[in-house]
């Protein structure tokens, strides 16, 4: 193969890259941060050299300066051999990944509505990388794909059917990547195969989900029509009571404003008062910072309720697995959220819940406990990789 694998994942602010080889080993990695804003951020080689952003950089400056910081430090020689995007909203057009054409792009202009924190910023990623790479093939890996297998009882909302129908209301269900990753890489530490493996995976970053996976399949997920629903999140209410909205609009508020205070406002941040970032919040809280104790509690009990409801979708349950900034490395989060769990008969041993990957792939169940809980780090850029290298084959 002539050129690695780019890997591109236009966040709502920020940007990852990555570069693999044809054997799906990362050679490079380079990201943005605080697009859109004046102290714009940028830096390449596992982010440890700055690469100098213009105040005020948007997706498409970013991606340019990080491509041309990587060409002079000889990370990227000449083209690469395919370029592999995130497409966080896919509706029920894709159920797996697709060759970039004019009818892909038009499909995923279609969703942007639904996704619209997302998808604007995942098609200025894909027109930056066709103005710099226009003979390249590109291929969109969409959040949405993996959970096109949820049956209608878990995707339809109680409300008329014609909405559906007409306007494509329903669950959708996000971060698929990462999902079907921690179904894969579960079953390769519980050694069985991904088809006859069923577990809860709970990916904890910024934006958070929970999918419950039976035999490989995605059969019920936290996020719904847009990113918004489920679980708190860094910045994201999560569920609220749909009532919220007339009683905002009756204050005054418009639908932008509301959009804003759930999207941007809300979630970890909102209930701080300080912080959307847990280790941050972990720290407040040791200091005695109430509000973000309150924050940890809400969100851990949310999660714990979940947890408690994607039960109900399994037969079986071979693991509950933990990934994402917070999930692998909040130790706290994962304690207190399976304190809830007792009556399941979850139990947890702190000593491998503390230092977590030094032992036995990344278990952390008490020996008593009645399933294995799993910490297993994600990899969403591999997948785009791997899904990238595959259609190029294909
Ligand atoms: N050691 C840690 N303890 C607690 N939280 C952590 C730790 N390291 C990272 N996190 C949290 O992970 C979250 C970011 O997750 P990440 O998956 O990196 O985000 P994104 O969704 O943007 O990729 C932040 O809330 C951050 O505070
Ligand atoms: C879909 C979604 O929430 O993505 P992220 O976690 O990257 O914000
Ligand atoms: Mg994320």
């Amino acid at each position: 193969m002539e050129g690695p694998i780019l890997v591109v994942n236009c966040g709502s602010s920020s940007l990852k890259i990555a570069l693999f080889d044809e054997r799906l080993t990362k050679l490079a990695s380079a990201l943005a941060e605080r697009l859109g804003k004046d102290d714009a951020f940028g830096a390449i080689k596992d982010h440890k050299d700055h690469v100098e952003l213009a105040a005020g950089a948007d997706h498409k400056e970013a991606l340019n300066s990080l491509v041309a910081a990587l060409r002079d430090s000889g990370l990227l020689e000449g083209q690469p051999a395919a370029i592999g995007h995130r497409v966080v909203h896919g509706g029920e057009t894709f159920r797996e990944a697709a060759l970039i054409n004019r009818d892909v792009l038009a499909a995923i202009k279609d969703c942007a509505s639904l996704a619209p924190l997302h998808n604007p910023v995942n098609l200025t990623g894909i027109e930056a990388t066709t103005a710099l790479f226009p003979e390249v093939p590109q291929i969109a890996v969409f959040d949405t794909a993996f959970h096109q297998t949820l049956p209608p009882r878990a995707y339809l909302y109680a409300v008329p059917t014609r909405l559906y129908k007409d306007w494509g209301v329903r669950r959708y269900g996000f971060h698929g990547t990462s999902h079907q990753f921690m179904a894969r890489e579960a079953a390769r530490i519980l050694g069985k195969t991904p088809a006859t493996t069923s577990i809860i995976s709970a990916h904890l970053g910024n934006g958070c989900s929970i999918t419950a996976i039976r035999d490989g399949n995605s059969v019920d997920t936290s996020m719904g029509l847009t990113p918004l629903e489920g679980l708190v999140m860094g910045t994201r209410s999560g569920d609220v009571d749909p009532g919220l909205f007339d009683f905002l609009a009756n204050k005054g508020m418009s639908s932008q404003e509301v959009h804003q205070l759930l999207n941007k406002e809300s979630g970890l941040f909102g209930l701080s008062g300080q912080t959307n970032d847990m280790r941050s919040l972990c720290e407040l809280a040791n200091h005695g910072h109430e509000p973000s104790q309150t924050a940890i509690d809400v969100f851990c009990f949310r999660l714990a309720r979940y947890i408690g409801g994607m039960m109900a979708s399994l037969d079986q349950l071979d693991a509950l697995v933990f990934t994402g900034g917070i999930g692998e490395n909040s130790s706290l989060v994962r304690k207190q959220t399976l304190g809830h769990l007792r009556l399941f008969g979850f139990t947890i041993d702190d000593q491998l819940n503390s230092h977590h990957g030094s032992i036995s792939d990344g278990q952390i169940e008490g020996a008593d406990s009645r399933f294995r809980v799993l910490v297993i780090p994600t990899n969403e850029e591999l997948v785009i990789a791997r899904e990238a290298l595959a259609s190029r084959k294909g």
